[in-house]
């Protein structure tokens, strides 16, 4: 390899630590994680028909991760591991392709969707390639950040022509995982101590997205990031890694960067900015990256589930009182995608809209 291009160069307090000790790793490894839940109290029947004592359980330990993690995993969680897999399938075979393929559907500032290996985190590029799909089509969303401008665009999907079985697996999964994203925000929504619908009516217009993930083998693993640390901004992320590894995720207690380990068949969940927002600091966001690796490529598929664009993210008006006052401002969910998507084509020289604007202390 020649040159190493500067656009992937992390400042030096963010690069990874790579540890060249095997034993060093293997001990890493053995860190506790992240929390593991076994969702199968609520897998086949919904939170409404089942064992109250179970259901009670699993609504602790979920609140409880989202206390002490904002990150966990969770299995027997009713997503067939065949939608799962043929998903991967198809994510493989297309990346596979020839540059030149890939950018038949590339996202372009008018179609905002499909391939793309250009995407900056704060500012440096990852070290990554990926396809974005709505998972409701089309994605309504503000044309402009401007808060007179209502006008609305509609995103919509571009499918590629290879492989032929790509839109379908691609639809099939994000049904599947959309289901479980609902059932998790039930789950969440009881353990903050409101109605298991509570959140329901947020996603009729939903702006969720799916993505396919694709790191290639990086020979400087060192001084780049697949993904750079950052916060996702949504409500909830569903993501599916394989076997691999190399996410990392900052632990609250001591902010350390801790791996998650693959677990076969698994879903990592993390709370995102809107239920930072919704229960008032009680459930954080975390920040977490994704480190390189010079030898493997590795693949991974976030499910990022989103409101509606009309969405008003405040605080929830049931947690808060007179000892809690409110530690957001409202802003809107839709206005905030609009900047994001205003921003994205350019390295700037200021930080792009982030949740933490919005802070009242
Ligand atoms: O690939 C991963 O493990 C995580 C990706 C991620 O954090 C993101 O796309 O927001
Ligand atoms: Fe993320």
């Amino acid at each position: 390899m020649g040159e190493v291009d500067p656009a992937f160069i992390q400042d030096p307090e963010h690069r990874p630590k790579l540890s060249d000790n095997k034993a060093a790793a293997a001990a890493a490894a053995d860190v506790d994680g992240i929390p593991l839940i076994d969702l199968s109290p609520i897998s086949s029947t919904g939170t409404g028909d089942h064992d109250p004592r179970e259901l009670e359980r699993l609504v602790r330990e979920i609140g409880r991760a989202c206390e002490e993690w904002g990150f966990f995993q969770v299995i027997n969680h009713g997503v067939a591991a065949e939608t799962r897999r043929r998903l991967e399938s198809v994510a493989r075979k297309f990346f596979e392709q020839a540059a030149e393929e890939k950018r038949k559907v590339r996202r372009t500032e008018k179609d905002v969707l499909g391939y793309y290996d250009t995407e900056l985190t704060k500012n440096v590029r990852d070290w990554k390639e990926v396809f974005d799909m709505a998972v409701v089509e089309p994605i309504l969303v503000p044309s402009s950040p401007d808060p007179d401008d209502h006008d609305l665009l509609e995103w919509f999907n571009q499918w590629p022509d290879y492989p032929p079985q790509f839109r379908e697996a691609c639809e099939e999964y994000a049904r599947e995982t959309g289901k479980l994203a609902m059932k998790l925000m039930e789950l969440i929504a009881l353990s903050l101590g409101v109605p298991a619908n509570k959140f329901k009516d947020y996603f009729k217009d939903q702006t969720s997205f799916m993505r396919l993930n694709h790191y290639p083998p990086c020979p400087f693993p060192h001084l780049a990031l697949g993904v750079g640390r950052h916060k996702d901004p949504g409500c909830l992320t569903i993501l599916a890694q394989d076997d691999v590894g190399g996410l990392e995720v900052r632990r609250k207690s001591d902010g350390e960067w801790i791996s998650v380990k693959p677990t076969p068949d698994a879903y990592i969940v993390n709370v995102a900015d809107i239920i930072q927002v919704w229960s008032n600091d009680r459930y954080e966001s975390v920040e977490h990256r994704v480190m390189v690796n010079s030898e493997k490529e590795r693949f991974s598929i976030p499910f990022f589930f989103n409101p509606a664009h009309y969405t008003v993210v405040k605080p929830l008006d049931e947690l808060i009182d007179e000892q809690n006052p409110p530690k957001f401002r409202a802003y809107s969910w839709g206005k905030f995608l609009a900047h994001r998507s205003h921003s994205n084509f350019k390295k700037q020289n200021v930080e792009n809209i982030q949740t933490y604007h919005f802070r009242l202390q």
